[in-house]
């Protein structure tokens, strides 16, 4: 399995203790995938075979893709009948895709930049100041937002982050449907609408019974899939159905074949635009996070991505493709120190250091988005031409790429067996705020320190502009 699936402790109150003996119809094209069932893992561990030679067999919702069978009863997914001597039910897989979100109009920039400001995953305050989180994420929107919508402005007005993020939705369930699995595929935003809690009450009020969560995020940083995991745990710990339903998370996906090959095919046909295709410098620009996320929290997200970077170049290697190239990482927020380089600077270093065609690839993000069609399209293309680099080109975001798609529909297919029930312990560290004295004084000190902070002009200013 290619898709790093992760899987929260499973509910200890459910009570199969049978070990589950499966089988697939379509024997001569078993795949076999671990799999356990809804029952609690460490009692029941049940083994599915997949049919991937499914692929060509249309199925609907009331075929069967396999069989499952036990002595007694049997759990199943999508398209997989649940049998019993009793009854035969069968499972509604949903499919959850976990984006940012983005303002759709000029006047949503404000407060769609409070959402994501006031997301303790992306301003990480000291528990001491946690009660300012609101307070500051209303001084931060308003003080960012004139550059912000200036950005969007220049773009069309808006993001067009929903509308491709609903076309990816409604592609992977065409590709699902083409491999044999009915499913419903679900947008949840974490930022903007659809709201991820809109999205997750619909699976409820549809009766979802097998759920796969995909991030459209190929790396994996606490800022933004482990953000939305954080909202989906805590609805799915509250809320007796939900905490019921298994569900499977891929936390990250960028190891995966069919993505690789499919950024070397769009950086393959991208540097045919040059016309010494070979002495582009690729230029990987990934969207940075502060360096304490990786250093201090233990963000994953810089090392995948240079195992990512590596990878590509490993791909378009194998095909004969040796071009130079270098990551580095834009978008900085706010007055702290984030991974470097910073693209910018790198912009301009190379070219002092002569460099003549480079080819911005965006790594971070499979959408277009302000960021690609704003800073990279416009700012970076503006500065690097002011630096010396004669040609400039960019390559798409994947989008829709067929390849892409399939790939995303197949790390969906591989994921579904392992889906487990989220249980998540509740959060029962507060116990500073039932204590009024304390409380007090967090409150007093607090907001000293953050007054001295948060008004110093230099922190005001940084949380304007892009670049400090
Ligand atoms: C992998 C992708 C992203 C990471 C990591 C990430 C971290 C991160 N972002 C901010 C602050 C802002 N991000 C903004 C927009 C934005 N961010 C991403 C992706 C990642 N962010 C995308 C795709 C978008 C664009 C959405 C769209 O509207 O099209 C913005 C708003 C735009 C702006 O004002 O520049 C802010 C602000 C932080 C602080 C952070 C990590 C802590
Ligand atoms: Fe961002």
């Amino acid at each position: 399995m290619n898709a790093a699936a992760s899987h929260f402790s499973v509910l200890p109150n459910l009570n199969c203790q049978r070990k589950f003996s499966l089988s697939c119809s379509d024997i001569q094209n078993l795949n076999r995938v671990a799999c356990y069932s809804d029952c609690n893992k460490s009692t029941s561990q049940a083994s599915l075979f997949l049919c991937p030679g499914s692929t060509n067999r249309r199925i609907g919702s009331t075929n069967l893709v396999c069989r499952v069978f036990s002595s007694v009863d049997t759990s199943t997914y999508n398209g997989v009948v649940l049998e019993s001597p009793s009854h035969t039910v069968e499972e509604k897989v949903g499919v959850l895709l976990l984006n940012l979100g983005g303002p759709e109009t000029l006047d949503d920039v404000q407060p769609f930049l409070f959402n994501l400001f006031a997301d303790p995953d992306i301003i990480r305050l000291p528990r001491l100041f946690r009660f300012l989180q609101r307070p500051l994420a209303k001084l931060i929107s308003t003080l960012r937002a004139p550059k912000s919508k200036e950005g969007y402005a220049s773009i069309g007005g808006g993001s067009p982050l929903r509308k491709i993020t609903d076309d990816q939705a409604l592609a992977i369930k065409m590709a699902l449907e083409a491999k044999g699995l009915s499913s419903n595929v679900y947008v949840g935003m974490r930022y903007w609408y659809p709201f991820t809690e809109e999205a997750v009450q619909q699976i409820k009020r549809d009766g979802i019974t097998r759920l796969v969560v995909l991030p459209l995020y190929p790396q994996f940083s606490i800022s933004t899939t482990g953000s939305s995991i954080s909202v989906l745990e805590q609805m799915f710990r509250e809320d007796d159905y939900l905490s019921r339903v298994p569900v499977s998370i891929i936390n990250s996906w960028y190891q995966r074949k069919g993505y690789l090959k499919s950024m070397a095919d769009l950086i393959e046909k991208e540097l045919q635009s040059f016309s010494e295709p070979m002495e582009a410098m690729i230029f990987f620009s990934a969207h940075g996070v502060p360096v304490s996320y990786v250093e201090n929290a233990g963000d994953p997200y810089r090392d995948q991505m240079e195992e990512c970077i590596f990878l590509i170049m490993q791909e378009l290697k194998a095909r004969g493709i040796n071009n130079e190239h270098t990551l580095a990482y834009q978008s900085r927020v706010g007055p702290v120190q984030w991974l470097k380089p910073y693209t910018d600077e790198v912009l301009v270093e190379l070219g002092q250091k002569g460099v003549k065609s480079l080819l911005a690839v965006p790594v971070s993000f499979v959408s277009e988005h302000i960021e690609t069609l704003e800073e990279i399209d416009m700012e970076y293309r503006e500065l690097a031409l002011e630096s010396g680099i004669k040609n400039w080109a960019r390559v798409p975001a994947l989008g829709l790429t067929p390849s892409f798609i399939t790939d995303l529909a197949d790390a969906v297919i591989e994921a579904l067996p392992s889906a487990t029930a989220i249980y998540a312990p509740a959060n029962t560290s507060e116990d500073m705020d039932n204590d009024p004295v304390k409380f007090f004084v967090k409150m007093f000190f607090g907001s000293v320190l953050a007054f001295i902070l948060f008004f110093s002009p230099k922190m005001i200013s940084a949380f304007r502009n892009h670049v400090i």
